[in-house]
């Protein structure tokens, strides 16, 4: 029998779980959430979640769980007909409790890279806030330099992205994200990938998801968000 598919994809800052995800989408037409472009615009629209959301950011905290759970767990209880791919949630153990009450997910991709090119990825990384679009100055790098191939906006740097600024960060998501990692792992569904180039990667989750995904009925194949 057809059924919905539900994933979600984790992994430290600049591990590539938005460029995989967009290849994801794009491949199998999977709707695909992005946590990040969810509390951006609650801070844009400011709602009354994302002015609580935006106190935390701009201490270069996560925003709590509860204030996570209220913005996003309505939105996908709305998709009901959607197969969907959730990326930059959950972050903790709270936030994958929560989401296992809501649905059931038939697959949890981890991805392990190392330090070292994470490093030198974020370095390169720019992006255009807006729309969330996301270049490598190597890996992808935009028509134009400094500028976004769409809207032909200036791009920017995160400071976030500073090699300085990623080792505290990486301590912090190894910390918090372990717990995810093992109760995903208890429940059978987590699918963990090393390596250094996506390119190397992605044939790996793309086998994994054509063995999963065929059942889907084309009506649940829902367009990517950019
Ligand atoms: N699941 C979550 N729990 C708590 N805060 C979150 C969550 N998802 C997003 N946020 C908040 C804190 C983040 O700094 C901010 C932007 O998220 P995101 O776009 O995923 O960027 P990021 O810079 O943390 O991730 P990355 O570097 O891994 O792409 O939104
Ligand atoms: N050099 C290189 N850069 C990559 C590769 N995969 C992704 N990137 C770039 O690395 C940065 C981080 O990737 P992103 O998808 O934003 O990771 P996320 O933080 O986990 O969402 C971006 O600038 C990507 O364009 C790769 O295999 N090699």
């Amino acid at each position: 029998m057809s059924k919905l598919f539900r994933a979600v994809i984790m992994g430290p800052p600049g591990s590539g779980k938005g460029t995989i995800s967009e290849r994801i989408a794009h491949s199998f037409g999977l709707k695909h959430l992005s946590s990040g472009d969810f509390v951006r615009e609650n801070i844009s629209a400011k709602t009354e979640a994302g002015v609580l959301a935006k106190t935390f950011i701009k201490k270069g905290l996560l925003v709590p769980d509860h204030v996570m759970t209220r913005l996003l767990l309505p939105r996908l209880e709305e998709m009901t007909k959607c197969s969907w791919l959730l990326d930059g949630f959950p972050r903790t153990l709270a936030q994958a409790e929560a989401l296992n009450s809501a649905c059931d997910l038939d697959v949890a991709i981890n991805l392990n890279i190392p330090l070292e090119t994470l490093k030198e990825r974020l370095r390169h990384r720019w992006i255009h806030p807006p729309s969330g679009r996301v270049y490598n100055m190597c890996f992808n790098p935009p028509r134009v330099q400094g500028i976004d191939d769409i809207t032909g906006e200036p791009l920017i740097q995160q400071e976030d992205d500073r090699p300085e600024a990623l080792v505290a960060r990486l301590r912090h998501y190894k910390d918090i994200a372990k717990p995810v990692i093992d109760f995903y792992k208890a429940k059978g569904i987590l699918y963990t990938y090393s390596d250094t180039e996506t390119d190397q990667i992605w044939p790996n989750i793309s086998t994994l998801l054509s063995t999963k995904i065929p059942t889907i009925q084309s009506d649940a194949r829902c367009a990517s968000t950019h």
